[in-house]
């Protein structure tokens, strides 16, 4: 069977996992998160009825896309998105695949006072701590690539430190494998990992699938306000945003663009 996208990058994840722990054992980042301040809840801040549930992403490239933008600095767009209304930031920290790193979300914590979640892919529990050291509230468990044993131990873990977790599923068949209560949020990927086409079909489609106690976010693929409305019958409370923003010179501006009118559609007024 030939591998996946997914199978590729799990497999130079694990790799780079093995040689930062030579450069930076485990025991030295332990000692670092002394340094770390108060974690922000992400699952509050989607929640908060004045900001609107927008999850804004930070992605330079991504293997279904390319390069998306090359130049939008850090400080000037996770800035901008805050300052837009968006509830919390996402900062891809993968370099090979996505042309992120964990200075981009070092970046976003000194200018930003918001939950930040660290995206890229966990397989181990260096990566957590990695993530509480860079200065990430939330980290990102894909049900995709890891087992149930895996995704309770990670949580745990995740939560022994203060940091959120968002459980990623795109199938029923995830969702049911890897439910635990230990994860936080619950979201559903509109993206096929294994074709890249995207639907919002099957956030409508697992929604009522998610026990409510947790929350339930729609990612990737969401590029109308109008989609975020609907979404919100189905009881998602955050949506995460990557393309629709990056791939425009000025991502802020564009993410400013989207709330305005998605606060006017909340509204009721003519957008
Ligand atoms: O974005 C990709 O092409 C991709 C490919 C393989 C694994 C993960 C991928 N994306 C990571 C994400 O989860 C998205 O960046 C995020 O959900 C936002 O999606 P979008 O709004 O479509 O950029």
């Amino acid at each position: 069977m030939s591998s996946t996208i997914l199978d590729q990058i799990v497999a130079h994840k694990r790799q780079e996992v093995a040689d930062r722990k030579n450069l930076v054992p485990t025991a030295l980042l332990e000692r670092s998160l002394y340094f770390t301040s108060q974690p922000v809840s992400l699952r509050k801040y989607v929640q908060r009825p004045d900001l609107n549930g927008i999850i804004a992403e930070y992605k330079r490239k991504s293997p279904s896309k390319g390069m998306l933008n090359a130049y939008a600095p850090v400080e000037r767009t996770t800035i901008g998105y805050m300052q837009a209304g968006a509830s919390a930031l996402s900062v891809l920290t993968d370099t090979a695949f996505f042309g992120g790193k964990s200075e981009d979300l070092t970046t976003a914590r000194k200018f930003n006072f918001c939950p930040i979640l660290r995206k890229d892919f966990v397989v181990e529990e260096y990566q957590i701590l990695e993530a509480k050291s860079i200065g990430a509230d939330a980290i990102l468990l894909i049900a995709a690539i890891l087992t149930k044993e895996e995704v309770e131990r990670l949580a745990q873990f995740a939560h022994s430190l203060q940091l959120e977790v968002l459980l990623e599923v795109h199938n029923r068949e995830e969702l049911e494998r890897t439910l635990t209560p230990h994860v936080d949020l619950v979201g559903v990927n509109n993206r096929n990992l294994h074709d890249f086409s995207v639907s919002i079909d099957i956030s409508k489609e697992l929604a009522s699938f998610i026990p409510d106690e947790f929350v339930k976010i729609s990612e990737s693929g969401l590029s109308e306000a109008s989609s975020i409305m609907e979404l919100r019958q189905y009881g998602y409370e955050g949506f995460l945003m990557g393309e629709t923003f990056m791939k425009q010179t000025r991502p802020e501006k564009a993410c400013a663009a989207f709330i305005d009118e998605l606060k006017k559609l909340r509204q009721g007024q003519p957008v």
